[in-house]
This record gives C-alpha cells, structure tokens and sequence, in this order.
C-alpha cells in the first residue's frame, strides 16, 4: 500500500492531509483528504467518512464544509474521499456533469466500458478503509458515515447495507430513491444495465423496503433547495421509515439550498450527533 502525500496542513490544532495512491479497484491513483486532530501519541480516534456530490472532488467539504472545528472539538478523523476514478485512461462523459467522472454514485459498474474502473463501491467499503487503518491513527471499530446528494445516496446506501459497520448514518440533502429519479436512473442504468432489480441495493429507499434497518439516521434537507422535488424527494424515506417502523430523524430546513451554504450551517450539528453515538461505543 503506497501512500503518497500531496499536502499536509495545520488547522484546528491537528492536521488536514490530502492523500493519493494507486488503487487497485479503480486502477487509477485516487486522492482524498483526511482531518487528524490533535491527540495524545498512541491514541486513535473514531472516523466520520463523507461523500460528496456530482462535480465534486475530496476538495470542495476540505474548502467549504466547515467540519475541522467540531471535529478537533469532539476527536473524529474526518474522511473525505474522490467520487470517481479520474484519469486520461477512465472512460468519460466528459458533457455530462451527472455520469462518468466526478459522479460513480458509489456503485459498483457491471457494464462496458464502466465496469473496469467504477468501482467506487468496493473502493470505499473495502480499500480505502484498508489504507487508513494502515496509515492513521484511527479506531475502525467506531465509524459514522455522511454525505451530500449523490454522496448522501452513498452514505445511506454504504450505512444501510453496512449497519454493523457504522455506528450511525447521517445525510445532507440526500438522493434518497436514485432508482426513480432522473440522475439516479440515468447512472444506475448505464453502470449497472437495465434490470432495475439490481439497482435495488444502490437505494436507500429500496433497502429499507427490502429490510434494511439502521437505528441512528439524521437527514437535512433544505426547502430551497432546486433540486428537491425532481431529484432529492425526501418524502420517499420519510415514507419508507415510516412504513418500516424505522426511528429515523428527518428535518426540512426552511429556506436552505443544495450548496455548501447550506451543509457548512448543519456540519458542526452532524458531527455533534456522530460524536455522541460514537462515544456511546466506548
Ligand atoms: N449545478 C451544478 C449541479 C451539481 C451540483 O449541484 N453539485 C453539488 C453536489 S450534487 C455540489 O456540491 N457541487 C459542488 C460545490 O458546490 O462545490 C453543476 O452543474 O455543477
């Protein structure tokens, strides 16, 4: 496992990393950032992972998201991976901002020419935290998950299907049922074929129906938020949670957009509640 560092930076009182190796799911180099708070030598900390949406790379949450205060208050390592495999050689739609690269919707492709390098899938559920229990000084037996749109579907899809993995699953204006909304169809179409059967594990809301269960779920979601009613529609996992007897806390956020505006308002508050549960786990 090489690791290489890109840059390392003093914030908060710990260290903001940002990484890349050569990853053999994606066949590519992938890079993403990590938040290391200050700490006594030898100890390790709970994890808090965070996907991030179409468009974007580890950056945008690093630059944006506003997350470093509440996690060197609380003690989490905070994970901020890429959304897809880059590369000259990684097959592109490159006048498409919702498929190819900058939006693997954390599948993992079945089809030509998809299937050989997004694997964003398996990259996060199994590589990536290899690499880090390896190379920092975290706790994997306390982890938390989050994210944002595309990476708000990934962290209730990975928290879903991994319930005993996390400890609790959090989610800022999340697409909630990709199966039935244009970006989702679009994608889990082209990386996984047509057989909509299959695209039931890549959607939260199909999970829960399925029987996925998870005890600790928090979601924020926007009222202004352009892409609500097409795209997001929360009202599906209000539902399904309902339908399932599943506790989950779900909060509209009056006159909030899709923006980091939005997410950098809620962040400390996610990491608060991840914090609380993780610490539960001690
Ligand atoms: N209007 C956007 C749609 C994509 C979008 O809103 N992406 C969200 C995640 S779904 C985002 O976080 N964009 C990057 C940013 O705001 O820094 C575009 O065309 O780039």
């Amino acid at each position: 496992m090489t690791l290489r560092t890109v840059s390392e930076t003093r914030s908060h009182g710990g260290i903001q990393g940002v990484y890349s190796h050569p990853s053999i799911e994606t066949g590519t180099d992938m890079t993403f950032a990590v938040f290391v708070p200050d700490h006594e030598p030898g100890e390790k900390m709970p994890v808090l992972w965070y996907l991030s949406g179409l468009t974007c790379t580890h950056a945008n949450v690093m630059e944006k998201g506003e997350y470093r205060a509440a996690c060197a208050e609380h003690g989490i390592i905070f994970i901020a991976p890429d959304t897809s495999p880059r590369g000259d050689g990684v097959p592109d739609t490159s006048d498409e901002y919702d498929f190819g690269k900058g939006a693997g919707f954390y599948v993992d492709a079945v089809q030509q020419p998809w299937s050989k390098h997004y694997r964003m899938r398996s990259y996060i559920e199994r590589e990536l935290p290899d690499l880090i229990t390896a190379s920092f000084p975290a706790d994997m037996q306390r982890q938390s998950i989050t994210g944002h749109s595309m990476g708000g579907h990934g962290a209730l899809t990975i928290g879903l299907r991994g319930s005993d993995r996390f400890t609790s699953i959090s989610a800022f204006s999340p697409i909630v049922a990709p199966g039935k909304v244009p970006w989702g169809a679009k994608a889990l179409a082209r990386y996984l074929g047509e057989d909509r059967a299959a695209w039931r594990e890549y959607d939260a809301v199909a999970l829960i129906e399925d029987g996925a269960r998870h005890p600790h779920m928090l979601v924020d979601q926007g009222t202004a938020d352009n892409f609500l009613e097409e795209q997001l529609q929360t009202h599906q996992l209000i539902t399904a949670c309902k339908d399932a007897g599943m506790p989950a806390e779900i909060r509209m956020q009056d006159g909030y957009d899709h923006s980091y505006f939005f997410i950098s308002t809620f962040m400390a508050d996610h990491v608060a509640w991840h914090a609380k549960h993780l610490k539960s786990e001690i």
